[in-house]
């Protein structure tokens, strides 16, 4: 391991939602394990709850052969304003901030002899390349969703096929490499019908920017979206890297992204189960049920006869949702046959042998861990990637049954249904097969992701041409920096790229350029008198 300021040094930038920073979190757990100096950040509205959460200290933590440290930032509005919760304002005043705010940061960083060589983002937030492009520096992105949404995604933003629109609501989406998606298992911000036209916008936005990143990260495996994975892979630079839950050579536990307390008590019960008795029930960080759905599912969980372990998150202050209760005296009646916690650590709970299947919203990162914990679901999908996901996990990946088509079909589910389903999934032909299929993705997301699988292959890859393009960063000279091209000085401070693969850039913010060079001369000097001594 190297001393982590020799170490080729790369930044995160990730959107503050508990979906999106745990996968670009655990990214950057990989990175650092293969050698990098990783430095994390996101909004300090976030940080201090990830600070008070998770452990988050002040000094890099070493993972493997590099370190992760975090550094946050302030979003220029006070710690209880509400316009967080509303995207369509919040995302514009994230992009004015940070568009400021992160290039001093790499520049404070530079100037601490930490230069930075890459800049990785996730969905929401595609001005990060903006920002490193204006400053000369490569950018990486890393989708968090499912490559047949990225590529449903990409063939609506490119009109390339049918989505359903205002005169043909309920048309079936066929897009390459793919089963026919009916309409309601298109992304469902693709519906012109969408309650959430913000997060359309929002996650469109990436498109815009898609020719920016070098590299497209996904946290999936080449195995699991064989077919897609390779079509769009002709089109756009993917790489797959997932899943990137699993770190096999440095897995580092300590450093984690929860921004509520986990509550281990629930292992301590879950130990107390017999072997595959419990059924997990969460809808992840941001879907919120309503009450009447909510007392059906607890009267079916209860009638069913099965054990329970049960998330209920309360609601955010501003998010318009009163908090979801129970119906009266059914967690007495259920007994030791139920456990309720504000928040579980998931990956223990699939790893669990006393979970025999998992009730989900099928968020991206929960259809992940799941198939990679060999975990059968349930499938009650609400919005968004869900529904896809939903499709993925019943019919292709079979590992799953349908409670719910999603909120758009606007329909209660009985407690009978849930009821049927719930013995569906835990015992009988069905169930065996489920957990038959489930365990066959754990195993192949475990030849993906150990040393010499697709995705450790890929992340190899990956670091190596991040360390390609910092000693590219490194040559090129200060001179270049300091005295902007007339070609680029006429392009109004936009990066100079000769080349697709070239790097050597001119660009307004020349001083962060020549202080990145600066620096790593200085370092170079450094580790030649240690190496000598
Ligand atoms: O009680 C919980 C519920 C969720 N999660 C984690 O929160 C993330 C949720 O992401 P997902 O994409 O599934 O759903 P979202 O919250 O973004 O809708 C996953 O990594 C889960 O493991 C967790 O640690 N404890
Ligand atoms: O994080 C938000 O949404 C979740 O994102 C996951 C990764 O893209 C996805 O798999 C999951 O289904 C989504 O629930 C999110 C959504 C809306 C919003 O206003 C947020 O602040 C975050």
């Amino acid at each position: 391991m190297g001393s982590e300021s020799s170490l080729v040094h790369v930044f995160l930038v990730s959107f503050p939602a508990q979906g999106h920073v745990n996968p670009l979190l655990r990214l950057g757990k990989r990175l650092a394990s293969k050698g990098l100096l990783v430095t994390f950040t996101t909004p300090e509205s976030i940080g201090k709850q990830m600070r008070k959460a998770s452990n988050i200290g002040d000094q890099p933590a070493p993972v493997g052969d590099g370190f992760i440290r975090f550094e946050f930032f302030e979003d220029g509005w006070d710690e209880d304003e509400p316009r967080r919760q509303d995207l369509d304002q919040y995302l514009p005043q994230l992009e004015k901030v940070g568009k400021v705010i992160i290039p001093e940061m790499i520049r404070k960083n530079a100037e601490q002899s930490r230069p930075i060589s890459c800049l990785i983002n996730n969905p929401f937030i595609p001005w990060v390349s903006d920002v490193a492009q204006s400053l000369g520096l490569p950018s990486a992105m890393l989708w968090v969703q499912s490559c047949a949404c990225f590529a449903a995604y990409y063939h609506y933003y490119h009109d390339l096929v049918p989505f359903p629109s205002e005169t043909a609501m309920e048309i079936d989406v066929q897009l390459p490499c793919m089963p026919l998606l009916k309409h309601d298992e298109v992304p469902s911000f693709l519906y012109p019908t969408t309650p959430y036209p913000f997060l359309r916008r929002a996650i469109l936005g990436q498109y815009k920017n898609l020719d920016k990143p070098f590299c497209i990260l996904l946290d999936t495996f080449q195995e699991l979206e064989h077919e897609i994975v390779e079509y769009m892979s002709k089109i756009c630079p993917i790489k797959t890297v997932g899943p990137l839950f699993k770190n096999p050579r440095a897995p580092n536990a300590a450093v984690k992204g929860d921004f509520v307390k986990a509550d281990y008590d629930c292992i301590r019960w879950l130990d107390s189960k017999p072997p595959a008795s419990v059924v997990y029930v969460s809808f992840g960080s941001v879907v919120y049920l309503k009450q009447d759905q909510w007392d059906e599912i607890a009267y079916g969980l209860l009638n069913s006869g099965v054990n329970f372990l049960w998330v209920m998150k309360p609601p955010h202050k501003d998010s318009g949702y009163t908090l979801l209760k129970l119906p009266e005296g059914l967690l007495e009646k259920a007994g030791e046959r139920a456990k309720v916690v504000e928040w579980s650590p998931q990956e223990q709970v699939l790893a669990h042998p006393a979970t025999a299947c998992f009730v989900t919203h099928c968020g991206w990162n929960s259809s992940m861990e799941a198939l990679t914990s060999g975990m059968p679901v349930v499938a009650f999908p609400q919005w968004g990637d869900q529904v896809t996901d939903a499709k993925y996990l019943v019919d292709v990946f079979k590992v799953g049954l349908r409670m719910c088509r999603g909120e758009a079909e606007d329909k209660l589910i009985t407690r009978d249904v849930v009821e049927r389903c719930l013995r569906e999934a835990t015992v009988g032909h069905k169930a065996v097969e489920m957990k038959e299929n489930a365990l066959r993705w754990k195993t192949a997301a475990e030849a993906a992701f150990v040393e010499g699988g697709s995705s450790d292959r890929n992340i190899h890859a990956f670091v190596d041409e991040v360390r390609r393009r910092s000693v590219e960063l490194t040559a090129s000279k200060p001179a270049a920096a300091a005295e902007p091209t007339a070609e680029a000085a006429d392009a109004n401070g936009k990066s100079d790229r000769q080349d697709g693969d070239s790097q050597l850039v001119v660009s307004p913010e020349k001083n962060g350029l020549a202080l990145h060079n600066h620096c790593r001369k200085k370092w170079r000097i450094w580790r030649l008198i240690c190496a000598a001594s």
